[in-house]
């Protein structure tokens, strides 16, 4: 194996990038684990490497020579050329626990057209309907959880509120009991060694699997009979995206496996993403007092202009640029999902160095948002510096070329409503403020975030 490995590696003539393989199979793996639990995966992993070889380095993670990539650059090229030189490559638990058939396994056409389908319950009319229907779930939420409490978990109880949101106004799916329970056990093993053996993470992930696929079988199933039975087939415009889902699976487009393993896929991507973001916004703000006072201001301005009981509106969310700014820092600083990897399928050049067919390539968004050459005292939060342009590349929470985040906007609406409710009727303050971040296996606050609460003296409720 050992020689196998190292004419893999060294064998035809061509200048690698520079780095370490470390021993053939584990590599560098534990030192990156390492520094990816204990969220200092740049500080630890990356920055040590740039200083020693530069931007661009070969390493060997899980079993496979890796190249790890930074700058707005590499970005650009590694990101925007998916399908032709990388596609996208997951461990192999996540494939399994998220489903082999949704779009995050598919390439080229077949990616094309899950991606329309998903988009297309994403476009601009469909976000001016989500906004009441946001509205409404956040309100719900906080009359249920948050109502009469002194304290409040802020990132559990976002990450409930999320789940709901992208189940329910996105897919038009009802919420049972112990849904999120379920789909947080399968979450555990995504980044799990696939290791199938009774009371391992990966096996009862995958039983958590099961699980959620049963339920989804019967929702599909009804409601496959309900449009059939409505003749709704092919008139799905307008509808939510589980009508487009099955609507394609009745005409042959999609399979059943498909419809299911996309709802898992897009549950994943959307909740703890989503709540990791919020919850940081809140943290930067109960930090940065004087951030925060320009922020309520805007949010009391748009409250002004609401009767009673008044919905916000597509037009009043985009009136929150503040708001969008501090969350943007906030994810710039501490992006939800850190970079991904991708896995060439020719031997590309770049950067006079060749990563020959096979090889992993790691992109990273620390690899710019904590660059000096792109962001001026990197480490400060200061979202007035998204007043500026940022150029393509550079600012990479969301991803970049064909694969770019499909939930950006639903994901911005989410954040920016769920502040305003908050802020609007909430004093608050973090219970802990310098509670750690861990990796398990996404970022979180360590105890869930806990605020103290107390409403505000409100004399116009919205
Ligand atoms: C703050 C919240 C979010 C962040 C930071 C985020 C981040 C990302 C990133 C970095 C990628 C690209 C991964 C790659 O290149 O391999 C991605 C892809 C994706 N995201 Fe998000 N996401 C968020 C919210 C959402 C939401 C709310 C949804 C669903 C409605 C969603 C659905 C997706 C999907 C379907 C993809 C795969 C796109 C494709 O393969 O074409 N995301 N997301």
């Amino acid at each position: 194996i050992f020689f196998k490995h190292r004419k893999r590696c060294y064998g035809a003539k061509r200048k690698l990038p520079p780095g370490q393989l470390g021993l053939p199979l584990i590599g560098e793996t534990m030192e990156f684990y390492k520094a990816q639990r204990s969220n200092r995966l740049f500080e630890e992993f990356v920055e040590p490497r740039v200083a020693k070889y530069g931007k661009i380095f070969k390493t060997s993670l899980m079993g496979s020579p890796t190249v790890v990539v930074n700058g707005a650059e590499a970005n650009r090229f590694i990101l925007s050329n998916e399908f032709k030189l990388v596609v996208s490559s997951w461990p192999s638990s996540s494939i399994q626990l998220m489903g082999k058939n949704s779009i995050m396994e598919k390439q080229g056409e077949q990616h094309r057209f899950h991606r329309g389908l998903i988009t297309s319950s994403l476009s601009s009319t469909a976000l001016e309907t989500f906004v009441p229907k946001i509205c409404m779930a956040v309100q719900l939420h906080l009359q249920k959880y948050w109502r009469g409490k002194d304290s409040v978990r802020l990132y559990r109880s976002t990450k409930l509120l999320t789940f709901t949101i992208v189940f329910e106004c996105l897919l038009g799916i009802n919420v049972e009991p112990q849904m999120l329970d379920t789909f947080e056990r399968v979450l555990e093993g995504a980044f799990a060694p696939p290791l199938n053996f009774p009371g391992s993470k990966f096996s009862r992930a995958k039983k958590a699997r099961a699980e959620i696929v049963k339920i989804l079988e019967k929702v599909v199933g009804e409601k496959r009979k309900e449009m059939e039975n409505c003749s709704m087939v092919g008139e799905e415009n307008g509808c939510m995206l589980l009508s487009r889902l099955v609507g394609a699976m009745i005409r042959g487009e999609l399979s059943e496996e498909e419809v299911i393993d996309n709802v898992v896929l897009l549950v994943f991507a959307a909740h703890d993403t989503t709540s990791f973001a919020i919850a940081m916004t809140f943290k930067m703000l109960a930090q940065h007092p004087d951030c925060y006072s320009k922020i309520l201001q805007e949010h009391d301005e748009v409250k002004k202009t609401k009767k009673a009981g008044e919905m916000l509106t597509l037009g009043d969310v985009k009136k929150m640029e503040r708001t969008w700014q501090a969350a943007r820092e906030c994810m710039r600083l501490f992006p939800p999902i850190f970079g991904s990897f991708r896995k060439t399928v020719a031997d590309i050049e770049y950067e006079g160095f060749t990563i020959p067919k096979g090889w992993k390539v790691l992109w990273t968004a620390y690899g710019t948002h904590y660059n000096e050459e792109y962001f001026k005292d990197p480490l400060r939060y200061d979202p007035s510096r998204f007043q500026e342009f940022v150029p393509p590349y550079v600012y990479v929470p969301f991803g970049g070329g064909p694969r770019t985040c499909a939930g950006y906007q639903l994901a911005k609406l989410n954040i920016l409503i769920f502040l305003h409710y908050v802020v609007t009727a909430y004093h608050w303050s973090l219970l802990h403020p310098n509670e750690p971040i861990i990796m398990d296996p996404l970022p979180l606050p360590s105890m869930g975030m806990p605020i103290n609460i107390s409403p505000k003296l409100i004399t116009t409720p919205n």
